[in-house]
């Protein structure tokens, strides 16, 4: 497969300050690539340099399997982070005037925009004043006007900034309808969730480099750590459960086992049920990635994260106990893929 970015050891600097010190980056036709980073990382930076806004100091850019991003600039769409628009008017009016600038002829360009206000629903506000709209429908705005000229490559930055619970999930909802479509994808992003719900890969972006890339398949809906709640544990067992590994802490009532795996969870389980210990709850924290992500921007180590052969322990485990997969710290990730779930139930009810 091609690759549609291709990044090589970009480095930019404003002034004195460097932002980008030698950045690699490849993303596959038809990928979502999610790059993650925290404020200042230099994401936006990034993308103003693949869309040839801005020039690097050093280092090669290839997009769509040219060097000339101006000339490339008409097969990107491109979602920016802030979206500002003329208020006096309406979504159909600004999406014919972006059509007809671009030179798309008048038919396919009106068939085209009522194709997309539908996609991004927007068609009941098509003739209202943008300055009516709520922010939740000017960023869907943004999505129908990069989706306009049918681009091969979407650009989208901090999709969901600003937005509240309900305005996130709608966005990510489209978001999703849109990566269907088959779209190679960049989402620049410090939001954890969104690259969980909906990227392939994510790169971590940190002191100017990507210092980390990760299969999103390998982390989604696995926990960082657990806490098991317990009844009373005396000292020999808590000793004895800290011998398992050194993932393992205990207080006298509960025990944490950080980073998680459910081998050392059923382990730990095991050990409580035999002693005879009752068992309260099984909490879990932080995201796989989150804890991946934190380390990765601190410096540290990953490795033991990056383990995922859980086969050895389905076995041990006792489903009873198990906990849900969807129970992820973070609410707008539990929403989705609570929504995704009823969404396949029905499509199986349908069948
Ligand atoms: N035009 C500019 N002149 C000087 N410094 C700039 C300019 N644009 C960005 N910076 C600085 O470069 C760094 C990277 O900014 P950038 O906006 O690329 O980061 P980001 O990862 O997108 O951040 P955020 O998540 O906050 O949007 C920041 O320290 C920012 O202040």
């Amino acid at each position: 497969m091609t690759d549609v970015i291709v990044v090589e050891g970009l480095t930019k600097s404003y002034g004195h300050v460097s932002v980008l010190r030698g950045v690699h980056l490849r993303v596959a036709a038809g990928e979502v690539y999610g790059l993650l980073g925290p404020n200042g990382a230099g994401k936006s930076t990034l993308i103003h340099l693949l869309l040839g806004f801005l020039y690097p100091d050093s280092g090669r850019i290839r997009v769509l399997g040219s060097a000339d991003l101006e000339a490339q600039r008409r097969q990107i769409g491109y979602i920016p982070e802030r979206q500002r628009y003329h208020n006096y008017y309406t979504p159909r009016e600004y999406l014919t005037f972006l059509g007809r600038f671009d030179g798309m002829p008048e038919t396919i360009l009106r068939k085209r925009i009522d194709e997309l206000l539908e996609l991004t629903g927007l068609t009941a506000v098509a003739n209202r004043y943008l300055r009516t709209l709520s922010k939740g429908m000017i960023q869907r705005l943004g999505i129908a006007q990069a989706l306009l000229t049918d681009p091969d490559l979407l650009l989208i930055d901090e999709p969901t900034s600003g937005l509240d619970l309900d305005g996130q999930q709608e966005l990510l909802v489209l978001l999703n309808d849109v990566r269907q479509r088959g779209h190679t994808v960049l989402l620049c992003t410090h939001r954890l969730a969104e690259v969980e719900y909906l990227c392939d890969r994510v790169g971590i972006l940190t002191n100017g480099k990507v210092a980390l890339e990760v299969n999103v398949a390998d982390v989604r809906h696995m926990t960082g750590s657990m806490v098991v709640q317990t009844g009373p544990l005396d000292l020999p067992l808590r000793q004895r459960l800290e011998m398992i590994g050194r993932e393992i802490r205990c207080d006298e009532q509960a025990v944490v086992i950080s980073p998680h795996s459910p081998e050392l969870q059923a382990k730990v389980l095991q050990v409580l049920i035999e002693a005879n210990v009752t068992i309260r709850a099984l909490e879990p924290q932080l995201s796989r990635l989150a804890q991946i992500y934190m380390r990765t921007v601190r410096g540290e180590p990953v490795d033991n994260l990056l383990v995922t052969d859980q086969a050895p322990l389905r076995a041990v485990l006792n489903e009873a106990i198990n906990p849900a997969p969807t129970d992820d710290i973070d609410p707008l990730l539990k929403r989705l893929l609570q929504r995704r779930e009823g969404d396949s139930r029905q499509k199986d009810g349908h069948q």
